[in-house]
């Protein structure tokens, strides 16, 4: 667990470039986030929130620039333990228990003994433990991914979407889990289109088509744009920067998932 006495930024990166096939998918980017607290990553499908991520992890390929995690190059070895990534699909096996299935996780990570339950209650999945994941709900199933991110208790978490699929309540109680993380230090990376929820973070990173078009607080975004609501500050920084009117992120509620089209790239997205 982080000590909190390194007063560096969790996360820094700076001219981060990323080609995938032809395409520049992320464009210059930088950015640094803060250690214990709760940066969401908003924007709307395809303007590169998962690449980012990846990015982060060090699990994308075509990478250029610079980017650190925990003072350390991102995807070193010494961060294994220290940083986790839920990915949009659940990486989970479906013939094992929600139990098997973390048991088998945390011997792999080398977690301590009852980590499990822990992580198995902290998702809220408590009454299901001995569930097949084959039974699950869409929604259960990314809770088994999320908890398979938290153990160990990383010091970065990223999570890629972790409240799709899920219903009002059950987002508010996850969203309710994350401050509680962060209230205990560890720092949290967390995705969405949906805009409401830049509300429920600390630090915000707005993006659009490959790039930073915001980083700033949910009352500074407020603020700055005289606005009342997330989607409608969103729409009027793109505004200001002259873009095409963007659909909102938030218009969209379902979501399909990726996959990499890079079998390589594929092979390496897991829980970790
Ligand atoms: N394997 C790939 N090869 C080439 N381009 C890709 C590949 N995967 C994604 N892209 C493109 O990269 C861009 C960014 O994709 P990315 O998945 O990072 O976006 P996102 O913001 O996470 O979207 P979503 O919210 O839908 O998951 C998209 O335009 C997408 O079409």
């Amino acid at each position: 667990m982080d000590d909190g006495t390194d007063a560096r930024p969790a996360i820094q990166v700076a001219g981060l470039t990323v080609r995938r096939g032809r395409r520049t998918v992320l464009d210059d980017v930088g950015f640094e986030i803060p250690r214990g607290q709760v940066t969401g990553l908003l924007g709307p499908s395809g303007c590169g929130k998962s690449t980012l991520m990846r990015s982060v992890v060090g699990v994308q390929g075509g990478v250029a620039g610079e980017l650190r995690v925990l003072g350390e190059p991102a995807g070193s070895k010494r961060l294994r333990r220290r940083v986790s990534y839920a990915t949009q699909a659940a990486s989970v096996y479906d013939d094992l228990t929600v139990q098997q299935n973390l048991r088998y996780f945390a011997r792999v990570l080398g977690a301590p003994g009852g980590d499990t339950e822990r992580v198995i209650e902290l998702v809220g999945l408590g009454d299901h433990a001995k569930r097949r994941v084959e039974a699950l709900s869409g929604g259960q199933r990314n809770r088994v991914s999320l908890a398979a991110a938290l153990l160990g208790s990383p010091d970065v978490v990223v999570l890629d979407e972790p409240t799709v699929g899920l219903d009002p309540v059950l987002r508010v109680e996850l969203w309710d889990l994350f401050r509680e993380l962060a209230a205990t230090g560890t720092t949290l990376l967390v995705s969405s289109h949906v805009m409401d929820e830049a509300l429920r973070c600390d630090r915000l990173l707005l993006m659009r088509e490959g790039r930073i078009i915001a980083d700033t607080s949910p009352a500074d975004l407020l603020e700055r744009t005289g606005t009342t609501d997330p989607e409608a500050a969103f729409l009027a920084i793109v505004a200001t920067q002259g873009g095409a009117p963007a659909r909102p992120p938030a218009a969209a509620s379902h979501h399909g998932r990726h996959e990499a089209a890079d079998p390589a790239e594929a092979s390496k997205e897991g829980t970790r």
